[in-house]
């Protein structure tokens, strides 16, 4: 299975899972650095305080990154580094850090892919309502052009938003993630407050190369999860077109075709109403954009039946349940489905044809031991392999698809998790702060040097 001679093979991480130097160089509050110092939000009481110290540590994670051979690898800029309370003048010793890592992935040709928004906003922004409140999408746009300005010399391909969906849904539905908050008219204000961002930062990030990042997957019921050909029923189909509209459409159908689907917006009116969404918005947020980025993990399974009656993060699904995958999990508990992300891709390019599209995120967390050096993840290899079929077969479909970036480079900071879970293709001694690159970085540098499985 050899891919297009441009496919571009790459890595991903985000700047609070894997940077530390939290208080240094003048970076100001995340609502990250809260919410982990908070008792009881996150697993251990781990915080993003040292993480994978790779503020320190970058130019030698870049040489393991050349050492795999990566086409590209896509970061995210903590904003509260370059303007520490979301507005004002740019710090410019935060905003030194990423002008030294773009230069030295540079002289490493690897190309820097820049993610503006991987979810820790300013604390400053939130105390004052953060992504509720409409300004903040135009402090948001005022960064991103602080940002280009800088380094759009260098940096040539940005992704606005880093998942959206789970900004607001679980930042500020059911509270997993920070801030925090549990409401579902916030979450829906939020959801739409994040869109008016990216359409706003989109328009400042030219020439450069434009992508919006979406947490997305296939919708199905229990039956089609092993059977694609299954017919669901009529209530089972109309949860499925629910959910697929909250999850997917409700932030690419504005964002590609300048559309709210109506099942977002009857759940906007159920939930605190529209008023939010102003004349103008929808334009504002259709702002033009290259790419779809893809974070694919697994399917949603759903099927027709009560709904989680209080489940803030799903505002507008009281008639659908969710269902669990009849599959083998990951050490996340998510469902190891290979085929749905080639279902998925093919969907969005049939459903998002003027874009096209990059595999942003995929990959796997499983509990990893280090004996003599090694670690030999086999399952995690696996997950990858399987994927990386699918990516394959999509591409054979005909969808427009650039490249795969996997999830993780390094071991990092899993949100909620902390750090019991390990997402890395190269393993992290936190204590000692040593790298080991597993089994699975070693197949990824073949899989790279061949352009293929
Ligand atoms: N209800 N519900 N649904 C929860 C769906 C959440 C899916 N999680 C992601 O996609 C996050 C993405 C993130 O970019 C990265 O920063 C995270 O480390 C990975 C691994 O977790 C994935």
């Amino acid at each position: 299975m050899i891919f297009p001679e441009d496919f571009v093979w790459g890595a991903a991480t985000a700047s609070y899972q894997i940077e530390g130097a939290v208080k240094e160089d003048g970076r100001g509050q995340s609502i990250w650095d809260t919410f982990s110092h908070t008792p009881g939000k996150v697993v251990d009481g781990d915080t993003g305080d040292v993480a994978c110290d790779h503020y320190h540590r970058y130019k030698d994670d870049i040489g393991l990154m050349r050492e795999l051979r990566l086409g590209a690898y896509r970061f995210s800029i903590a904003w509260p580094r370059i303007q520490p309370d979301g507005a004002g003048p740019v710090n410019p010793r935060g905003l030194a850090f990423y002008d030294k890592l773009v230069d030295e992935l540079l002289a490493a040709e690897i190309s820097p892919y820049a993610t503006l928004y991987h979810w820790d906003l300013p604390q400053a922004l939130e105390d004052r309502g953060g992504w509720t409140n409409r300004d903040t999408a135009y402090r948001f746009a005022d960064y991103a052009a602080a940002v280009h300005d800088r380094l759009g010399d260098r940096v040539h391909t940005w992704a606005t938003l880093n998942e959206p969906w789970v900004s607001a849904y679980l930042g500020y539905g059911n509270g997993v993630h920070a801030p925090g908050r549990r409401d579902p008219a916030e979450a829906m204000r939020s959801a739409h407050h994040l869109l008016l961002g990216h359409g706003l930062a989109a328009r400042r990030l030219r020439p450069g190369t434009v992508m919006l990042v979406v947490n997305s997957a296939p919708v199905l019921t229990p039956a089609q999860v092993g059977d694609p050909s299954a017919v669901p029923s009529e209530a089972d189909a109309a949860a499925v077109h629910r959910i697929h509209a909250l999850l997917t459409r409700q932030f690419l159908d504005p964002a590609v075709h300048g559309t709210y689907p109506a099942e977002v917006l009857e759940a906007a009116a159920r939930n605190g109403g529209t008023e939010h969404i102003r004349d103008g918005d929808l334009a504002l947020i259709n702002a033009p954009i290259d790419l779809i980025g893809i974070n694919y993990y697994n399917p949603c399974v759903v099927e027709s039946g009560p709904g989680l009656p209080a489940d803030a993060a799903w505002p507008g699904s009281e008639d659908v349940r969710f269902a669990a995958a009849d599959a083998p999990t990951t050490a996340m508990g998510w469902p190891i489905v290979p085929d749905g992300l080639s279902r998925l891709l093919i969907r969005l390019s049939h459903d998002y044809p003027e874009v096209g599209l990059m595999v942003t995120e995929n990959g796997a967390a499983f509990d990893d031991v280090v004996e003599n050096g090694r670690v030999h993840d086999a399952d995690r290899l696996a997950y990858l392999d399987g994927h990386l079929r699918e990516v394959w077969r999509a591409v054979q479909a005909g969808a427009d698809l650039r490249g795969y970036l996997v999830w993780s480079l390094l071991d990092n900071f899993e949100w909620a998790e902390g750090y019991r879970r390990r997402f890395g293709i190269v393993h992290v001694d936190y204590p000692t702060q040593t790298r080991v690159l597993k089994d699975s970085a070693l197949w990824y540098r073949d899989v790279i040097a061949r352009n293929g499985l």
